[in-house]
């Protein structure tokens, strides 16, 4: 944080967020959406009737992974120019300084469409689709198994009971996605180095032998810090939503 702020001010750590928050809303529309009517046709129960009637935990898993398969693809251009303005860290426009190579989430858009075709907005779109087919699996059970924990039988959790089952499902969920996040996000970078990987395991293999297991973990703290409350208020306005329109 201090480097951060000392080479590039306050500005440096909201790098990137304009095309996140464009995104997020299509991204877990599609997430909850998919979750949702998946487990609809899985189970055949509304999400009103299912408190009475709860999924199985493997019906709740299909349904996360299905859900996660599907907005992966939407989420992976935005993700790429995200990691690739994040990574720029030239600090802030001074005089004389020759201009960033990216100059905004458009021009970054534009340019890797320009150098590398459409293809090359989906770079890494395979690593983050298995990063997130499973781990988004893993994320709704563990917000299912939570709130069953908590809330008597047939009766619909408290917003404190899914605030807090939110916060440990979205943790669960990156502890298990970190070791692909880190490989995915080296993969989006190498379009712009000249650093080719072979692929994915060939990925794998080098940041692990470079930089040993620990590699793997690198961010998961500040990222479940980050999980906790953006996952509590993701789920809390997931269910208070459906209970005002469902
Ligand atoms: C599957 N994976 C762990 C990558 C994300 C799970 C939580 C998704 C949420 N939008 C967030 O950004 O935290």
């Amino acid at each position: 944080m201090v480097k951060t702020y000392r080479h590039e001010s306050l500005l440096g750590f909201f790098k990137g967020m304009s095309f996140p928050i464009a995104s997020i809303a299509v991204v877990n529309s599609v997430l909850f959406g998919v979750y949702s009517n998946a487990l609809l046709a899985l189970t055949a129960t509304s999400h009103q009737e299912r408190r009475a009637q709860p999924p199985s935990y493997t019906h709740v898993f299909i349904a996360g992974c299905t859900g996660g398969f599907l907005q992966a693809y939407c989420l992976a251009p935005f993700d790429l120019i995200k990691v690739r303005l994040q990574n720029q860290t030239e600090p802030r426009a001074k005089p004389g300084s020759p201009p960033p190579r990216y100059r905004g989430p458009m021009h970054c858009a534009a340019s890797i469409f320009q150098a590398e075709g459409p293809r090359g907005l989906f770079r890494g779109a395979w690593a983050l689709t298995l990063r997130d087919t499973p781990t988004l699996g893993i994320y709704f059970v563990t917000y299912e198994w939570l709130c069953r924990q908590f809330t008597p039988d047939g009766q619909t959790p408290s917003s404190g009971t899914v605030l807090v089952a939110g916060g440990f499902a979205g943790i669960t969920s990156w502890v298990a996605a970190t070791p692909l996040d880190v490989i995915k996000s080296r993969m989006q970078m190498a379009g712009l180095k000249q650093r080719a990987y072979g692929g994915l395991l060939d990925c794998m293999v080098s940041s692990a032998r470079q930089e040993g297991l620990g590699v793997f973990f690198r961010g998961l703290t500040i990222n479940s810090a980050r999980a906790f409350p953006v996952n509590a208020v993701t789920f809390l306005s997931y269910e208070h939503l459906l209970l005002s329109w469902g």
